[in-house]
């Protein structure tokens, strides 16, 4: 099996390190830059698990512009959703009919690309609470182990491919990976979406650590947020209460608490966030559905307004 993952940031350098002793010259890590893929090529990828204990992995890259056509069975899509669009050629370019495609990006809006695939049948969508933090372009700092779901996107009562089988098995027996197949990955990506609606553009407004929404002061915004996102939701067809969410934002609050969010990461580094495919998500699906959602709306607003000022 030939695996590939296309985005050598965060997740995908945590996931390179993981899969290198078990895919070794099968594996290849997609670039956007050469210079970052002659480093993976020199130096391999350090790995720092969350004792401090360091390791090297040796590792293969190459730029995406230099996608090899048509090899990979099983691609491991690891851009944020800000890049995703830009990236569908080298998709399409590096995978064949029977390719397992697994997209991993936080939020919503994937769907529409995944739609724009020719020929491409068996497409995933991705949940994870693995946590990682790059400290550089071949380094990377697992910050906690966790759950990964996959689930076959457009949902389907089709059984996955057996190719996806067999690399989950390797996953979990060779590198003790929780990580299984969920036929409701809709569920999952929608409970994933109500914590980031809440805790990306908050923490990233506010430039506090994730633990920190904990106390009163942020509770009145917290819940304003939640309530949009249910009514949206079950709108949606998905059964998800308020009380369950608000309990699952209070706990990935606490195990996460000394982070910095992805949004507010991005923010302090002058870069794009995923905020339009978060809380402009519930805008889009409320316009939709006819439901007002101004609070998700003013969270859309702000952060457009931080970016700018971070230019
Ligand atoms: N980090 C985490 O713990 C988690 C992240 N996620 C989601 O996963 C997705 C990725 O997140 P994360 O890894 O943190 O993001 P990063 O920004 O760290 O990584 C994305 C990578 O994609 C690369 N990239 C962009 N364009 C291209 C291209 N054309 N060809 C090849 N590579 C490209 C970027 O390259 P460059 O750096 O050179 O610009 C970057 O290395 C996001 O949607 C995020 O929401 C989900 C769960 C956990
Ligand atoms: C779960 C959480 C909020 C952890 O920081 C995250 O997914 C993010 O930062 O994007």
């Amino acid at each position: 099996m030939r695996v590939a993952i296309l985005g050598s940031g965060s997740l995908g350098l945590l996931w390179g390190a993981r899969m290198q002793p078990l895919f070794g010259e099968n594996l290849l890590l997609l670039t956007r830059t050469k210079d970052q893929a002659e480093l993976l090529n020199r130096e391999g990828i350090r790995f720092i698990g969350q004792g401090g204990e360091t390791e090297q992995r040796a590792c293969h890259a190459v730029c995406s512009d230099e996608m090899p056509e048509g090899k990979i069975d099983l691609l491991l899509v690891m851009v944020k959703q800000t890049h995703l669009s830009a990236v569908l050629p080298v998709i399409q370019k590096g995978t064949h009919p029977e390719s397992q495609i697994i997209f991993w990006q936080n939020g919503l809006g994937h769907q529409e690309n995944i739609a724009r695939l020719t020929d491409r049948p068996w497409t995933y969508l991705s949940v994870t609470t693995e946590g990682a933090l790059r400290e550089g372009d071949n380094v990377i700092r697992g910050t906690g182990r966790g759950e990964t779901s996959i689930g076959l996107y457009p949902p389907s009562e089709e059984k996955p491919h057996p190719l996806l089988l067999r690399w989950i098995n390797i996953l979990k027996e060779q590198a003790g990976c929780n990580i299984l197949y969920d036929r409701q990955i809709l569920h999952k990506i929608w409970g994933k979406l109500a914590v980031n609606c809440v805790i990306n553009p908050l923490t990233a407004l506010y430039g506090v650590k994730n633990g920190a929404l904990l106390s009163p002061e942020y509770q009145a915004e917290w819940k304003e947020i939640l309530h949009e996102v249910v009514l949206v939701a079950n709108r949606e067809g998905i059964p998800l209460s308020y009380a369950d969410l608000d309990e699952k934002v209070k706990s990935v609050c606490k195990q996460t608490a000394g982070n910095f969010s992805s949004m507010l990461q991005d923010v302090m580094r002058g870069n794009k966030t995923e905020v339009d495919f978060i809380n402009g998500a519930i805008v889009r699906l409320g316009r939709k559905h006819r439901i007002d959602t101004p609070v998700n709306l003013r969270l859309v607003n702000l952060i457009h307004e931080k970016e700018e000022q971070m230019l």
